[in-house]
């Protein structure tokens, strides 16, 4: 267990204060929050990541749960607090990720699939044969793609062995993970609320992005029984109370999925205001206001937030789904450096990527081109390149793939982007932000809390609860804490970025129909 900026309680006052639960892809987390939105204490769990098959990725949620209710003891018991300095528990969680439980005992029908697992690609081509891609475009805001939880859904029915029959006798729930942690935080098989916000819902390729509830009729065409399905509720009000352990009684007040949770907790409340979070993938959503705006540049339409009965915001989302995981990969599979902190020692140790370009497309490529049949691949091999400019490389690929991100956002919302304020763990990698702001020719700004997941999700449920009035207060909270300035000449970005994009079109086709 990883405990990191860790303060006692008494250095902020006697609260009270918010908890945050973080349900991530590696770890969850659970933060404690006083009113100013200064961080009180920290607990951290990982839990195992299966691979079964290439492209398949599953969670035990049984280990999920058990570490959620570990680290929300780790953090009350590290803060010095009981329940009663407690107002309000906010939930935050890795999207589309994809469980399936029973109703009456509570167990995992199978593990749970992870948002980044291919294994429907074959099922959604022929849904998008039969079905139509722009349909689904049109009604959910998303492209037709593995990433998202309704085909991992499907695949579940027709693949374990009865569940079909005990799906439509109302026996089974289908939950992402903030309606999992929120249905055994509030009772489990004794009366657990089963519900999710309409930021987790919209990234289910069910819910309907114009009226907020699911579509019977897309329902219908991927042959999922509305019986699974949890109440869609806004991202901040109370669902229900937790009923036992050390925060017994106190009100579960918000989810958000974890990326719409950093566009709120880094305080983007504007139309055009935008964040990028660099941790296992990295996510950059733009707030589009009141109404949903269509992309035509590969983007996603998604929900922002919704507050109680205010009315919705929404977003537009560019999804990249291998940036922290590549540096995961160098230090795990090819054991070429010993921490992710390491690879900026490494990459630091060469001036360029002597002519390599790495693109980690494996999970296909997310936005801005949706193809499930890409796969990685390193472009530009002479002998010359050295294991230095491969890390170099690496951290490069995460750059240019923002970049191509940001043009997207800026065709589709008309939108210059004047500065990208950013968070996530790879942010405290200093050569990656320098070639960040680089490859964007923007500065690049990181606010004083890192952890604006949970901070988002602590805002939200604070909201909730009258323990902030407004979205005003929650603004005054930003810090700025580092910012990094294009240093690049002009015309060395147009060629890094020509062959980024050369490499970028070596990875399309490699996965043909029958496989
Ligand atoms: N100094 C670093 N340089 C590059 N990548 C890093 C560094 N530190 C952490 N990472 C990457 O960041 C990711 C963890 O960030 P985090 O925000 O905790 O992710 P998540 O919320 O997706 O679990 C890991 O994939 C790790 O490889
Ligand atoms: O858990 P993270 O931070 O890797 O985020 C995963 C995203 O929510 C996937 O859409």
């Amino acid at each position: 267990m990883t405990d990191t900026h860790t303060t006692s309680a008494s250095s902020h006052g006697q609260g009270p204060f918010i908890a945050a639960i973080d349900q991530g892809t590696t770890s969850s987390r659970c933060i404690v929050f006083d009113r100013d939105g200064r961080i009180v204490s920290v607990d951290q769990k990982e839990h195992e990541q299966i691979f079964p098959k290439p492209g398949w990725v599953e969670h035990d949620a049984t280990e999920i749960w058990e570490n959620v209710k570990e680290v929300v003891a780790g953090a009350i018991s590290k803060a010095g607090i009981t329940a009663i300095d407690v107002k309000a528990i906010g939930i935050t969680n890795q999207r589309e990720t994809t469980l399936l439980w029973d109703r009456k005992t509570g167990e995992p029908v199978h593990n749970a699939i992870v948002w980044q697992d291919t294994r429907t690609d074959a099922l959604c081509r022929e849904l998008g044969r039969n079905v139509g891609q722009d349909r689904f475009r049109r009604e959910t805001g998303l492209p037709l793609a593995s990433y998202f939880a309704g085909p991992k859904i499907r695949w579940l029915l027709d693949n374990v062995e009865g569940l079909r029959e005990r799906a439509e006798a109302g026996d089974i729930l289908f939950g992402t993970m903030d309606s999992w942690v929120i249905w055994n935080l509030t009772g489990g098989v004794n009366g657990g609320v089963h519900v999710t916000d309409v930021t987790n819902a919209s990234r289910t390729l069910l819910m309907n992005l114009h009226t907020l509830d699911w579509d019977e009729k897309i329902l219908t065409s991927i042959d999922i029984p509305a019986a699974l399905l949890p109440r869609i509720r806004s991202s901040a009000e109370v669902y229900g109370h937790t009923a036992e352990g050390i925060l017994a009684g106190v009100p579960v007040a918000s989810a958000l999925g974890d990326q719409q949770a950093a566009l709120f907790g880094q305080t983007c409340y504007a139309e055009g205001e935008a964040k990028s979070t660099y941790g296992t993938g990295t996510f950059l959503l733009m707030n589009t206001g009141e109404k949903p705006v269509n992309s035509y540049n590969g983007l996603l339409t998604t929900v922002g937030y919704r507050i109680g009965d205010e009315k919705p915001v929404y977003a537009l989302e560019g999804s990249i789904a291998v940036t922290g995981s590549l540096v995961q990969w160098m230090r795990d599979q090819m054991g070429l450096i010993n921490s992710a902190a390491e690879i900026e020692t490494l990459a630091s140790s060469v001036e360029d990527n002597g002519g390599a370009y790495f693109v980690p497309a494996f999970s296909g490529l997310f936005a801005p081109y949706w193809r499930d049949d890409a796969r990685g691949v390193i472009a530009g091999l002479t002998r010359y390149v050295t294991k230095a400019h491969i890390a170099r490389a690496v951290l490069e690929a995460t750059a240019w793939q923002t970049r191509e991100i940001v043009d997207a956002m800026t065709k589709d919302s008309g939108v210059e982007l004047t500065a990208l304020k950013v968070d996530g763990g790879m942010t405290s990698n200093n050569l990656l932000m320098q070639t960040l702001s680089d490859a964007l020719d923007a500065p690049v700004v990181r606010p004083m809390v890192a952890e604006t997941t949970c901070l988002g999700a602590a805002y939200a449920a604070g909201l909730a609860v009258g323990f902030w009035p407004d979205t005003d207060a929650l603004r005054a909270n930003w810090r700025r804490a580092a910012e990094w300035t294009p240093r690049m000449d002009a015309d060395v970005r147009d060629r890094e970025y020509k062959s980024w994009l050369k490499a970028v079109q070596r990875t399309m086709g490699w996965i043909e129909d029958e496989e």
